[in-house]
């Protein structure tokens, strides 16, 4: 059947965002400190970073229920550091939904529209094309306590790009849902931000969640963004310690350590992460690295083993063997001496000054 409001078009038009040393503080907590970011008209943007990081205080910002002490947020050029919230033209998706749940589905998602003065007539069709959007056409009518958490997120997405904002912004939206259904609405939101190319800032404190969906990720820690950079980047090249570590097992190991063999000079401190290692050198064409230690521990995690050594200057590195070619894992013993190998290209040379 073809709903009426599938043939509606959403008209959006999607505009840059530019956050120019932003800072606030909440006494004498510095949550923001001189935050400046430029993100691109269409862009997926990720702020990531541990809690307390700032990550909601900044997206607050934009939205306008947090009021920063100083520093400038304009969207498409036009400043809005000033602006009231229903003045800025923002969909904003929470992590608690925020319907209403006493009213039915179409009537939650025709509810910015009528807050925004649209004929009843045109309200009703413009919502039924948002809830085509998210896949809910059927479910007008039934009451929002009558659906699953995931139906429930598609009402949110649906009461958000219904007024076709021009920047959608979205904290920990999926954190309610269990791991099967929040896989599956990640590549929801990123389709349907690739449909409707709204500037998106999603905030998650996931690393997966933000190295699946994003163009790029900013890491935030203590009020400040670390580093930002595509997915790609930020887990193959963090430019801190923080970075690399809270992005997956990372080893960060004096790089003296390491027995090169051929190639380019690794000097300071190295980042191998814990699947680049081999212990098969045949596996690695090319110039690659060793490092040396006895078995401390080891798990079978289903997709692939962990197996932890012991340097002989006490350094601990963690290896991530694939089952697929785990042959020997199973019989290995704590107290085993085994060597590892990493292609010199997997190896990433971290900052001066990085502590081991
Ligand atoms: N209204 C407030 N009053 C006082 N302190 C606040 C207020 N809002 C936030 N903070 C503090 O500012 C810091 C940053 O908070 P924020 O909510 O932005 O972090 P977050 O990175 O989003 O964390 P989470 O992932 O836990 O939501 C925290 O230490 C928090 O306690």
């Amino acid at each position: 059947m073809t709903h009426p409001g599938a043939a509606f078009t959403m008209a959006i038009t999607s505009l840059p965002i530019t956050i120019d040393r932003v800072r606030k503080s909440f006494g004498t907590y510095v949550a923001l400190n001189d935050v400046s970011l430029e993100i691109a008209a269409g862009e997926f943007l990720t702020l990531l970073g541990p809690s307390g990081s700032g990550k909601t205080t900044l997206l607050m910002a934009l939205a306008g229920f947090v009021r920063p002490d100083s520093g400038s947020l304009v969207i498409g050029g036009r400043d809005v550091t000033r602006l009231s919230p229903d003045k800025r033209d923002i969909g904003i998706v929470f992590q608690n939904y925020a319907l209403f749940p006493h009213m039915s589905v179409i009537a939650n998602v025709e509810y910015p529209l009528i807050l925004r003065k649209v004929p009843k007539a045109e309200a009703r069709t413009r919502a039924l094309a948002a809830l085509a959007r998210v896949k809910l056409e059927g479910y007008c009518d039934r009451n929002i306590a009558a659906l699953s958490g995931g139906q429930r997120q598609r009402v949110a997405l649906a009461r958000a790009i219904v007024f076709e904002p021009r920047v959608m912004l979205m904290d920990e939206p999926l954190s309610a849902l269990d791991k099967n259904l929040r896989e599956h609405m990640q590549f929801e939101i990123r389709r349907l931000h690739d449909d409707l190319g709204i500037t998106t800032i999603y905030v998650t404190h996931d690393q997966r969640e933000a190295l699946t969906m994003s163009d790029r990720i900013a890491v935030m820690d203590a009020g400040e963004i670390q580093q930002i950079a595509t997915p790609s980047e930020i887990y193959h090249r963090p430019n801190t310690r923080f970075v690399a570590e809270f992005m997956g097992e990372a080893n960060i190991l004096p790089a003296d350590l390491l027995r090169r063999d051929g190639g380019e000079t690794i000097l300071g401190m190295a980042m191998i992460r814990a699947e680049s290692f081999h212990l098969d050198p045949a596996e690695i064409a090319g110039s690659k690295v060793a490092v040396t230690g006895t078995l401390t521990g080891k798990a079978f995690r289903g997709e692939n083993w962990l197996l932890n050594l012991k340097t002989a200057s006490g350094g601990d590195v963690m290896l991530s063997v694939p089952a697929t070619r785990s042959a020997g894992c199973a019989e290995f013993q704590p107290g085993q001496e085994l060597t590892a190998f990493a292609a010199t290209a997997h190896v990433h040379s971290l900052p001066e000054g990085t502590a081991p």
